[in-house]
């Protein structure tokens, strides 16, 4: 069952990964998902859409919501520049433990600041840590979190004309309210990426990059 996932994986991480090199832990984490059993990362497809994003924005100060393994978070940390902030938000514990140890071993403690709970209670708490706003957003976690969060987002003043959304998942499983939120919104560009469900050629899912321009 996907029930325990996040153990095995690590349990298989920690039997085969070089320390030290975040690019050999996530072709790790993608063969693992390919050949033993799938987990809910970005994957491969969806995460090289993710990194051009990330790599035409040039980010400072980004936001991940839903970090599960930390896989994109690698991704994502990979693609940054030096004087970048890096803060990933997870809510539940067990995923938040493995997450930690996956982004010690892959060597990339001093680019990723984990924030383990609720994203409705972490978001309020970046302004007084400093963050002035975030150049790009990754959100990834609970599908009905997406609008509730990025209207949150925008209401603490922590987006900027610029700033950059980028959503996964928007087709499978979906986010409805938060698709037509964006698209019918004057204060985003909105663009889809159609790709494919991690680890699933045969299931069609999308990205959508949300520029706001306040
Ligand atoms: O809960 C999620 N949070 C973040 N990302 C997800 C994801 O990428 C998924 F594919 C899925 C998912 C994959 C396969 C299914 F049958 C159902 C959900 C879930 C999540
Ligand atoms: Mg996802």
């Amino acid at each position: 069952t996907a029930e325990g996932f996040h153990l095995r994986l690590l349990e298989h991480v920690r039997k085969t990964v070089k320390p030290g090199d975040a690019s050999n832990m996530i072709a790790t984490i993608d063969n693992y998902c390919y050949t033993v059993e799938s987990g809910m990362n970005v994957g491969d497809v969806k995460g090289k859409i993710l990194d051009d994003i990330v790599l035409e924005t040039n980010p400072t100060t980004v936001l991940e919501l839903g970090t599960f393994c930390g896989y994109s978070a690698l991704r994502i940390a990979r693609n940054l520049p030096e004087n970048s902030r890096f803060f990933t938000v997870e809510f539940n514990p067990e995923h938040a433990a493995v997450a930690k140890e996956i982004i010690h071993t892959a060597g990339m403690d001093d680019k990723i600041q984990m924030l383990i709970g609720p994203s409705q209670e972490m978001i309020p708490q970046f302004k007084g840590m400093g963050v002035s706003h975030f150049d790009l957003v990754f959100v990834d976690h609970e599908k009905d979190l997406y609008k509730p969060d990025v209207i949150l987002l925008e209401k603490e003043g922590l987006l900027k004309k610029g700033s950059v959304i980028v959503a996964d998942n928007v087709v499978y499983p979906g986010s409805p309210d938060y698709i037509d939120y964006v698209r019918n919104n004057p204060k985003f560009k909105s663009t889809n990426y159609m790709s494919e469900l991690e680890y699933h050629k045969d299931v069609v899912d999308a990205i959508e990059k949300s520029i706001y321009i306040g």
